[in-house]
């Protein structure tokens, strides 16, 4: 008889959790920035606050978002009036939404990681699923292990509601279970659909609309695993370390309540001098014992929250101009699609790197780091190495 003592121990790998593709996908609305404001306050019959529209055009326009993606269009208003004023009950609506649209667009980013991988499906061991909204029983995981054929047995574990700092948790996670399973394969989903905070403006709720002014629709998959097979698995980045904390001083800088009305959020405008405040220490605990202490060594992935965050850190780490090029520019073509901004931003990173022949999918560095950030306030910090190109 088998004893206990005698269960196989799971084999880990030999070496580091590697990115070894990614996908990315939107809903097929745009949203042009330039001319929102006026769209927003007419399609939430809103024109008569006057000056609320002057000061949200404003915001809208220092955003420095250009387009974003929704499934929120004027016909889902139309047929769902409840969605527009600030408060009222319109949970079920959205739900029916987000159930369907969370799973159906992480597909779409998942099919084109897939593809990239090339190799085949029913050799994914392990599903990770990200969202902000569409809870539901069994949940998006499931819905997404149909919808591409994977093998029932797939270990899968799904995050709603964590927020923008989950693009690092599931790194770190994948990380995790890539390290500590020999020949793991992880399908890492990111699916963020703001069907459930769309809503109307209000006067004492200014930050209710610098999240209309900014949140976009978007899905982003990877593909992880370690000890890449040589000829047939490209590695992209290598995942060295992953940390998290809660930063001090933070509490309530960013909430989300999920009520009769849908997802609420809540920003303090301290929030982007909290977040610079804290970057640098927690560069200095991870790249100084490496020997790099001047920070434009590395190359950035950084939540883009709003560019407020952005100039404060690059202000705070003394960073030369051009070092966030690859998250200004996904926020400028996206806007924040929350969890799922960082993996875009990582798509970029790697793609820019290529067509410009810098040498690695780092911009020509070795050594970079991405940070999630959201709800806490919460800090994923993963450190990332480039490969040659
Ligand atoms: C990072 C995370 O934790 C997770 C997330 O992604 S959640 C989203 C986080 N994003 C943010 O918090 C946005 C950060 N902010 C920004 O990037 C910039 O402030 C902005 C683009 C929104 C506006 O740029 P700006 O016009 O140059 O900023 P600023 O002059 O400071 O603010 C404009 C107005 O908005 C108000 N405002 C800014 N942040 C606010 C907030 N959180 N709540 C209420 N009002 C706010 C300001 O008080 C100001 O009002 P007045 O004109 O009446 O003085």
């Amino acid at each position: 008889m088998v004893g206990i003592q005698n269960f196989q121990r799971t084999e880990r790998s030999d070496g580091l959790a590697n990115v070894l593709a990614i996908g990315t996908a939107n809903p097929p609305n745009i949203i042009e920035q330039s001319t929102f404001a006026d769209y927003y306050f007419r399609v939430t019959n809103s024109e008569h606050k006057v000056e609320l529209k002057e000061k949200f055009r404003r915001v809208c326009a220092r955003t420095t978002v250009k387009k974003r993606y929704t499934y929120v269009t004027e016909d889902v208003l139309k047929e769902n009036p409840n969605m527009i004023p600030y408060k009222a009950p319109s949970l079920d609506v959205r739900q029916e939404i987000v159930i369907s649209a969370v799973p159906n667009l992480g597909k779409e980013a998942a099919e084109k990681a897939l593809d990239e991988w090339g190799r085949p499906r029913s050799e994914i061991t392990h599903l990770i699923f990200c969202a902000m909204v569409g809870v539901d029983m069994p949940g998006a995981d499931y819905q997404l292990l149909n919808l591409l054929n994977l093998k029932p047995n797939v270990k899968r574990s799904m995050f709603y509601q964590l927020g923008c700092y989950a693009g690092g948790t599931v790194l770190r996670l994948a990380k995790d279970i890539a390290e500590n399973n020999k020949n793991a394969r992880i399908l890492v989903v990111c699916a963020e659909v703001m069907a459930l905070t769309f809503r109307g403006p209000e006067e004492a709720h200014f930050d209710n609309l610098i999240g209309q002014a900014i949140f976009g629709d978007g899905a982003a998959a990877l593909v992880i695993g370690a000890d890449p097979i040589e000829n047939v698995e490209k590695p992209v980045f290598e995942l060295a370390s992953a940390s998290q904390v809660v930063l001090p001083d933070s509490d309530g800088a960013v909430e989300g309540h999920l009520i009769e009305s849908g997802l609420t959020f809540h920003l303090l405008n301290k929030l982007p001098n909290i977040v610079a405040k804290n970057l640098e220490m927690s560069l200095a605990e991870v790249f100084e014992p490496l020997g790099i202490s001047d920070w434009d060594e590395l190359f950035y992935i950084v939540h883009p929250g709003g560019p407020a965050i952005l100039d404060k850190a690059e202000e705070q780490l003394k960073l030369k101009e051009g070092k966030l090029r690859a998250t200004r520019h996904v926020l400028s073509e996206f806007g924040n699609m929350s969890s799922a901004t960082v993996l875009f931003i990582m798509d970029e990173m790697r793609r820019r790197s290529a067509e410009e022949k810098k040498g690695t999918t780092g911009e020509g560095r070795e050594w970079g780091v991405l940070f999630g950030l959201g709800p806490g306030l919460t800090m994923e910090m993963v450190m990332l190495r480039s490969v040659a190109l």
